[in-house]
């Protein structure tokens, strides 16, 4: 008899005839705008030279229509995936399971609340003996350490309480403050004892690592040892002490890891840290399947393992799955959620929708990976070259032929050659001369097209990691339960949102240009639609380029009365409107779709611009000055602690400008620049009765005024702390007004070359 299905997929057929129709519809119109530039270009090729501003406009326009036909690969299959895990084999039939959290910086990322994502996996619904949860502690922080052997404590408690009672939120802190026990044992005067207890243990475990803290804070205020120390590897909790049979709970596997640090090593954050945790765990519990936790992404589902499992055990796409991935979702999202900290098209409208190509592209953290899609497919006997790709040690080359053993449990911890041997793993020489983090392509002939570990040469390891194996074939699949399986912290400042922003689009271009631009790459290794995805990815920073000529040269040639746009009265202003209004009409569709509305989509549309023209910019001079060997590359950690304060503006949907002045400037500067251009305009349009030339010109500047209302409020009406700096604002007036006079002088310029502008009015 044939069993049931573990999960469903259903295609969004009437989502995907709506969208190729506008697909189709916007294309017909954007080649039609293009041959009006081009026609108009080619009617008087005798007056060279060509304006300047003309041509720079319509590269921004044909950039800007590039991108957007790169885009409709998201939009051309939307899927969705339901899964049943109660229908899962026996639990004894369950594949092992690896957790990989990392931390960095004890000081952004607290551990207290660290420890609470170490707990929520600790106490995943998952076979305890299968379960091994490991910590990477960048930082090498002792507070790291001994909070995670408190946590170890609480969890003899915690755990048991859980499983006893059917808790569902199984991260201690948002338990206990969230006051609803949303267990699955109907109340009874048991369960609100055994809560008290457990309560009181949990405020001990508080007070115990909030106090060691408060005492590191005074200790140690800058710490040179997060850049060099040695490698720690401990056991805080080997399963097999686990009596079985005696009152005592059984636990999963706890092994903290710091690997060793020294100055002139590269240390490849984050990528570096997970494969640290690859070879430690694979000579200690070695298990097939990998779920990856960034360490303030708790578990907030713990049937999320299960779920994975589904796809992972189906026998008809697991030979091929490499990951499934659950989208990020974040437990301090405002309800206006200004900075669009939610990432909602990310999550909700890409994700399902190249779910229905090959999969989801890997996002870093939430995600169940199997192992052997991150060991590539060596030659099993050739012992040499597995030394040579793998690095010297026996006991990492010994776990990868004996996939299901597992060595603490079959030999005990007392093994402390295993420990040794686990430090030498995690050792920062280690991988020198090996493939460890390398695309192994041409390196070797036997590995053709191999990648061991996650990858080193983006610091955006999981766009890299993920674009390569779906390059080798490899498929995800994107899993999107209604009950959010993980929640982390979003960023609820500007800056930090803008920073992130940065190091991401730095780290998308990195790819870009390198061998592995994926334009390139991606096309002879995948389909069409599923290269279009990447390539969109690989060249958003370019919306740098489009975005600063719109909010700039429009808004010159308008103050010196020259029009760039096809009069009001031609029917080409009629299309290129529609072009305008339809595009915006389907973004509010897709945001509405996904339960958003259409105040998300204003907010998002301004994110957009404030990126384009900060982190997608500087994103894209720190990857040139980095290809130029000018600039090391730096993975600062997102801050996820806030103020008061920072809080309350956040949200209340107010705007924070306590930004970095880099940052600032240009937005602000633009804004300014809008403000003067469209004054002039509008004035000048009522004047002398230009409206027919002037009105598209005169709108875009309003329009981009009345999207960034909130940055007009932050330089003239708003008086508290997270108003824009008033130097700034004047820096900003002084930029703007330098760029314009200096761009009037050079219109003024070209329009005494004969024959260059006196056309342009006739169109
Ligand atoms: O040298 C480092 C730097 C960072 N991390 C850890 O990496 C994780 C992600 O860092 P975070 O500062 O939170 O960066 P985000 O930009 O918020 O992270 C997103 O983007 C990263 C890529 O830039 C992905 O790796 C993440 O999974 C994804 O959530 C955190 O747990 C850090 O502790 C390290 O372990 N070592
Ligand atoms: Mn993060």
């Amino acid at each position: 008899m044939e069993s049931l299905p573990l999960y469903l997929y259903t295609p969004h057929k009437l989502s995907a005839i709506i969208n190729r129709l506008y697909t189709l519809l916007h294309f017909v119109a954007l080649t039609s705008i293009i041959y009006y530039r081009l026609s108009f270009f080619l009617s008087t090729p005798s007056t060279p030279p060509l304006s300047l501003t003309h041509l720079l406009v319509f590269a921004s326009e044909l950039l800007l229509s590039f991108l957007w036909l790169l885009h409709q690969a998201f939009t051309w299959r939307p899927v969705s995936r339901t899964v049943f895990p109660e229908r899962l084999q026996q639990d004894k039939e369950l594949p092992a399971l690896d957790v990989f959290i990392c931390t960095a910086d004890p000081k952004k990322e607290p551990p207290f609340d660290v420890m609470n994502t170490v707990l929520s996996a600790m106490a995943l619904d998952y076979p305890p003996e299968k379960l091994h949860v490991y910590l990477s502690d960048d930082g090498g922080s002792s507070l790291t350490l001994v909070a995670l052997r408190e946590a170890c404590v609480f969890a003899r408690s915690w755990l048991p309480f859980c499983r006893r009672f059917e808790i569902k939120t199984r991260c201690p802190k948002v338990f206990f403050s969230s006051g609803d026990d949303d267990h699955g044992v109907t109340q009874s005067v048991e369960y609100e004892e055994e809560r008290e207890k457990i309560k009181r243990k949990y405020e001990l475990f508080k007070e115990r690592v909030h106090r060691d803290e408060e005492k590191a804070v005074i200790k140690e205020t800058s710490s040179p040892k997060a850049k060099n120390h040695p490698s720690i590897v401990e056991v805080v909790h080997d399963s097999s002490d686990d009596v079985v049979g005696s009152d005592q709970v059984q636990m999963p596997l706890l092994v903290y890891v710091s690997r060793e640090k020294k100055p002139p090593h590269p240390h490849h954050f984050k990528a570096g840290a997970l494969n640290v945790l690859l070879r430690v765990s694979s000579i200690l519990s070695n298990s097939s399947y990998i779920l990856i936790l960034d360490c303030d992404m708790y578990c907030n589902d713990s049937t999320s393992a299960r779920q994975a499992m589904c796809f992972h055990l189906d026998p008809k796409i697991s030979p091929s799955l490499a990951f499934v991935q659950f989208p990020q979702k974040f437990h301090n999202i405002s309800k206006t959620d200004i900075y669009d900290s939610q990432l909602r098209i990310t999550f909700m409208t890409r994700w399902p929708g190249i779910d229905g190509i090959q999969g989801p592209m890997l996002s870093g953290t939430g995600y169940y990976m199997k192992r052997e899609a991150l060991y590539g497919k060596f030659l099993q006997k050739d012992l040499f070259g597995l030394k040579q790709a793998f690095g010297p040690s026996n006991e990492l080359i010994m776990s990868l032929q004996h996939n299901k053993q597992h060595n603490i449990i079959d030999r005990g911890t007392s093994s402390s050659i295993l420990q040794e041997e686990a430090q030498f793993l995690a050792s920062c020489t280690y991988e020198k001369e090996t493939l460890w983090g390398k695309q192994a392509s041409n390196l070797r002939p036997t590995s053709a097209s191999n990648l061991i570990g996650f990858l080193y040469n983006s610091m955006l390891e999981d766009y890299f990691t993920g674009f390569i194996l779906h390059c080798k074939g490899w498929n995800s699949v994107f899993c999107n339960p209604s009950r959010p399986a993980f929640l982390g912290t979003a960023t609820t400042k500007l800056n930090d949102t803008l920073v992130q922003g940065t190091r991401w689009n730095c780290g998308l271009l990195e790819v870009t240009f390198s061998k592995f631009c994926p334009l390139v790459y991606g096309l002879s290794r995948m389909s069409v639609l599923q290269t279009m995805c990447y390539a969109y990815y690989s060249l958003q920073p370019l919306y740098s380029l489009p975005l600063w000529c719109f909010a700039t040269l429009p808004q010159l040639c308008l103050l010196n009365g020259i029009p760039l746009y096809p009069k009001a009265s031609s029917p080409w202003f009629m299309i290129l409107t529609s072009v305008f209004i339809f595009s915006q009409l389907k973004n509010v569709e897709e945001v509405l779709l996904t339960g958003g509305s259409v105040l998300a989509w204003w907010n998002e549309q301004r994110m957009w611009m404030i990126k384009s023209v900060t982190a997608y910019t500087y994103g894209t001079f720190d990857a040139i000055l980095k290809c130029l060997g000018m600039r090391q590359p730096n993975f600062l950690p997102t801050n996820k602690v806030s103020d008061n304060d920072e809080v309350t503006l956040y949200q209340l949907g107010k705007f924070n400008f306590q930004t970095s002045t880099n940052l600032l400037v240009p937005i602000v500067t633009l804004v300014v620049l809008n403000m003067i251009a469209f004054a002039g305009g509008f004035a000048r349009m009522i004047i002398s009765g230009s409206w027919n030339e002037l009105l598209g010109q005169v709108f875009l500047s309003f329009y981009i005024l009345w999207v960034n209302y909130p940055i007009i409020e932050g330089v003239m009406l708003r008086k508290d702390k997270g108003r824009v700096p008033p130097s700034v604002g004047l820096l900003s007036l002084v930029l703007s007004i330098i760029f314009l006079s200096l761009g009037s002088m050079v219109l003024r310029f070209q329009a005494g070359i004969p024959g260059i502008y006196n056309r342009n009015t006739n169109s």
